[in-house]
Parts: structure tokens; sequence; C-alpha cells
């Protein structure tokens, strides 16, 4: 038996070696010094951070921020992407990351004309093509249906639904495939409060049944505290990335809104000081 270890082989009786850690699961995310530009601008600048696998990730920050650049950058359509970006272990909008990636984004993406039911038949047809998979298909359509809480609706057309019902529609075509890795840009903004907690229960349960990574953006602070990590940005930079419980303590302060509050006087306290030493 080959022996690669440089100390002697083990006495026999000698109490057994400590199996080797498994190493840590690579992250779901792995941004360095990643820049966008959109038009004239910089929009995110030189951001480094993680978003660790299987947990849900907020992405928090005033309208304009850069949370949907960003978002668009990691699912691989935002164009002008410069640094590194990888997305479950590829680079961000290599072609294999299409079936493994689910991205809601602000608008719901349905067909008024089509049911709930048809509108989900639809994209399951082109995820999953080909009479043999019609079964499974049916499966899927019909569970993703039942995961955004839309059974009682699924023959009423798109077109007639509220608000809140058509973006669960969007969330039911992102959940189709199984993603591993979830993008949900604003998913409960305009919605009321008991559709948000109901929605935020059905993110919890996503991530710990199927063990899938959630990153959602809102602007809304008091999201920030179901989050298990959060990516606070301001102006195209990262503020923290931290736990919600590590930033409160951080910043001796009671909610997320007041530290996020209190990283921004930070933040524009330290532009300043640069500036008048510039
Ligand atoms: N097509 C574009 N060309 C140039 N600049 C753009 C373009 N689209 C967005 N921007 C700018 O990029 C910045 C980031 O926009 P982005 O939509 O990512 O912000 P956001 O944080 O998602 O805002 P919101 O919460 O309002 O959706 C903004 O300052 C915006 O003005």
């Amino acid at each position: 038996m080959m022996n690669y270890s440089s100390r002697p082989p083990d006495e026999p009786g000698a109490p057994e070696a400590p199996a080797p850690a498994a190493p840590p699961p690579a992250p779901a995310v792995r941004a360095e010094d990643l820049t966008v530009v959109r038009g004239p601008r910089t929009v995110l600048h030189a951001l480094d951070f993680t978003v660790p696998r299987g947990r849900i990730t907020g992405l928090l920050g005033p309208s304009g921020c850069g949370k949907s650049t960003l978002m668009r950058a990691i699912v691989g359509t935002q164009a002008k992407v410069t640094g590194t970006l990888d997305v479950l272990g590829r680079p961000a909008g290599h072609p294999t990351l299409r079936t493994r990636i689910g991205y809601v984004t602000q608008a719901p993406s349905v067909f008024d004309d089509l049911t709930v039911r048809q509108n989900l038949d639809y994209f399951a047809a082109i995820l999953d093509p080909g009479r043999p998979a019609a079964e499974r298909r049916h499966e899927n359509v019909t569970r993703a249906i039942g995961d955004v809480d839309l059974t009682t609706h699924a023959d009423a057309l798109a077109g007639n639904l509220s608000g809140g019902q058509r973006s669960r529609v969007s969330l039911a075509v992102a959940l189709l495939g199984g993603p591993e890795l979830l993008v949900l840009d604003e998913p409960t903004v305009g919605l009321d409060p008991v559709l948000r907690r109901d929605l935020w229960h059905l993110f919890h349960s996503i991530a710990a049944d199927r063990g899938a990574t959630l990153l959602v953006s809102s602007h809304v602070m008091d999201e920030a505290e179901r989050c298990h990590r959060l990516l606070l940005m301001r102006e195209g930079r990262i503020l923290a990335d931290d736990t919600p419980d590590a930033l409160r303590t951080r910043t001796d302060s009671e909610t997320v809104e007041a530290a996020f509050l209190r990283l921004v006087d930070e933040a524009i306290a330290a532009d300043r000081t640069k500036e008048r030493t510039r």
C-alpha cells in the first residue's frame, strides 16, 4: 500500500487519526473586483462578496443602488461586466447555468391571455420538451402551482389575477425546473403584509426543504430581518456583508434599518474625509 503521509504508519491499537474535515462547500456566487458599466456610468464598483449555498441572502439598499444590475450580472443577462463572477461553480452566463437558475424580474413575465396552468405548461415545455416528458411536466406544473398557493386559481386567466397573484405565477415559473439558485428581484413589492409573510415562509421552505440558495432583493428594510445573510448596498458598493444579528451587534443598533442608516452615515463621513485629504 502506498503511504503518502510523511508520518510513520499508525501503530496497531493507536488511536485513529481524526478524518480530515470536508472542505466547506463552494459558495453559490463568488464575486471579485466585479464592476459593471451601464451607458456612461460605472454602476457597480469593484465588488467582492460571496453568497453561501442553501441560505437566503437579502440584497438590500435604496432605489437605484444597483441591486437589479447585480442580479442581472449573476444570471448572465448584463453587458459590460468585468472582474470575476462565478455562479454555482461556473462563470456567470455559462450555458449550463440556464436550467440551474430561476430568475424573477420586477415585471411579472406572464401571458395575460393564458390561464395560470397554461402559462406554466408553456414554460415547462421549453424547459423539458418532448412527448415522453409529458407526465413529468404535468407533475412539475401542478407542484409549482401548489408551491405558490395558486391551486384554486389554476384555471383563471392570468390577466384576471391581482398583482400579487401574477407575481406568484412568475415565481412558479422560476420554480419549475427545481433550480439550485433562485434570484428574485423585489418579489414582495406592492404585496399586502399577509402575502409578504406567506411568500417569505415559502422562501424559507424552499431553502430548507430543497437546499436551494435564494438571493432576494428588497428596499424594505424590515424584510432584512427574514434573511440568513445580508448584502447591504449603497451607490453601487457593498456597505456590509453579514448576518442580521451580527450587523445589529456590530453597529449597536436595534434594527437592521438603524444599522444600515449608521453604516450610510459612516460611509458619507469617510467619503468627506477622503475628499478633504485629496
Ligand atoms: N440602461 C441604463 N443605462 C444607464 N444607466 C442605467 C441603465 N439602467 C439603470 N441604470 C442606472 O444604474 C443604476 C443602478 O440601477 P438598478 O436598476 O440596478 O438599481 P436598483 O437598486 O435595482 O433600483 P430599484 O430598486 O429602483 O429597482 C441606477 O443609478 C440607474 O440609473
